[in-house]
């Protein structure tokens, strides 16, 4: 026989069911405990951690209602809402245990029991409540990270006025369960804003899954998105739930939509549109309960119009559509971003706090940052790792270390070294204003992005 682990609280009014299945199952390695009266049971369940309680229906003698039952089927759900419950009932009783069923009990067993049936009934029991527990404590670790990570709107910082409007808008979407579509250039904040739509939302409690789409290639796409079977494919060794299942309950943030191929984005369009994957290599459809949020830093409306883009996709992700500014439309945040910075980075590397002199903050505030705030923050990071004493009196501290030469003593430059640089001057020189860069390279606007999206620009 082999010995099993668990503990199991058994309440019924029958001293002689007590005594059997006590004997029954303390003989399988179970730890038993047994109650006369369903009136200690509260008591009993602030003192100990149960796995499993067995439950009578009928107390009072004379009652087969199974009112009494139903009320201490409640009464322990409360207290514990994890715990896992099996009514004991009487032969007849069968639609009394459905209701149960439905009121939270996990199953039930017919009196008198089979011992391997009730052995059986256990063993699942107390699976479901490792199962509970384990759900619970990743609930729990998912809302302790992102209440680490997020303040009000998160590490949202910024007062200007093109904020202000961001923060309004967040605030109106948010609580919908809207499709967000996010756009912006590289690194202005895009991630972060849908993590506050999902921490502001009514899926706050569940989880929140990223996936980089232009990260995922081509031939894992599916795999990677909807999951796939054992079998499926070599590499494939085990059932594998893809990115939309896991994030059922919670919210899928799609990030560079904008880089899917048009084969990919038909596939991503179905599944958006039947709200259910099926897994590679299976015929099981399942349905996903998901809240979608986009983003990218490409113009979608244009590369609908060059056919780049399906519009039918666009249409499925945009029902609202939040602009997040370029750093250089909001200028008067720099200062409050470089404080941040200056103080993150300070604790980070254990360096004296460090003070920026108002000419230096000047110069930066102009810069274009064509980076945005990644370009921002790692500007930083580097002032405070090069920095000697506690103040910054020149610019170069942050700037020379962000601009790649455009030549270097003893290498030759690449190709794309010279178009990336190229590039960078370009968006200085038209103070970011990507028409009049296109306009002067000759290219389309979204041909043009598309190349800055690849330098990261
Ligand atoms: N408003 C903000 N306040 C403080 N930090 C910010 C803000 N916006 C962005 N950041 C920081 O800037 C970095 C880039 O942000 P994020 O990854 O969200 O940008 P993104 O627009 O999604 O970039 P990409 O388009 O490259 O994916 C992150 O480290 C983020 O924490």
């Amino acid at each position: 026989m082999t010995k099993q682990e668990g503990s199991i609280l058994i309440v019924d009014d029958d001293p002689d069911v007590l005594s059997t299945a006590q004997m029954f199952l303390k003989q399988h390695g179970f730890t038993v405990q047994t109650e006369l009266q369903p009136k200690n049971i509260p008591a009993i369940l602030s003192k100990s951690i149960l796995d499993v309680i067995l439950l009578d229906m009928n107390f009072t003698r004379g009652e087969n209602g199974g009112k009494e039952g139903m009320h201490w089927l409640k009464q322990i759900l409360q207290q514990d809402p994890q715990a896992s419950i099996i009514l004991m009932t009487a032969y007849g009783e069968v639609e009394l245990a459905v209701q149960a069923l439905k009121a939270g009990a996990t199953d039930f067993v017919l009196k008198p029991w089979e011992n391997q049936k009730l052995l059986a009934t256990i063993l699942s029991a107390i699976q479901l409540r490792k199962s509970k527990l384990e759900v619970e404590k990743l609930r729990n670790t998912q809302q302790q990270l992102s209440a680490d990570i997020h303040g009000q709107y998160g590490e949202l910082i910024g007062n200007s006025p093109a904020m202000k409007e961001l923060y309004g808008l967040l605030e109106k979407v948010a609580p919908t369960d809207a499709n967000v579509l996010i756009l912006g250039e590289n690194g202005t904040g895009k991630e972060l804003v849908a993590r506050a739509l999902h921490t502001h939302s009514l899926r706050k409690k569940e989880v929140f899954i990223s996936v980089d789409l232009g990260a995922i290639s081509e031939t894992l796409f599916e795999s990677e998105l909807f999951g796939h079977v054992k079998g499926a494919f070599t590499d494939a060794k085990e059932d594998k739930p893809g990115r939309f299942e896991l994030a059922s309950g919670g919210t899928i943030f799609l990030d560079e939509i904008g880089n899917l191929t048009l084969p990919l984005q038909t596939k991503l369009l179905t599944v958006l549109q039947s709200r259910t994957v099926r897994r590679v290599g299976s015929h099981q459809e399942k349905k996903v309960d998901i809240r979608l949020i986009c983003a990218t830093n490409m113009p979608l409306h244009e590369m609908v119009y060059e056919n780049t883009f399906r519009q039918d996709l666009l249409y499925r992700i945009n029902t609202v559509e939040i602009r997040v500014p370029a750093l250089r439309e909001r200028a008067e945040d720099i200062p409050l971003l470089i404080s941040h910075f200056l103080a993150m980075y300070a604790r980070k590397y254990k360096k004296p706090a460090l003070r920026i002199e108002p000419a230096v903050l000047a110069k930066l505030k102009k810069y274009i940052w064509p980076g945005n705030i990644r370009e921002l923050q790692h500007a930083v990071e580097r002032a405070v790792i090069l920095s000697e004493g506690t103040s910054i009196s020149s610019p170069d501290l942050f700037l020379n270390q962000v601009r790649m030469p455009t030549t270097q003593p003893g290498r030759t430059l690449t190709l794309e070294e010279v178009e990336r640089n190229y590039l960078r001057e370009l968006i200085e020189k038209y103070e970011g204003n990507i028409s009049k860069v296109a306009r002067e390279l000759g290219m389309t606007r979204p041909a043009l992005y598309r190349r800055l999206n690849k330098y990261g620009l």
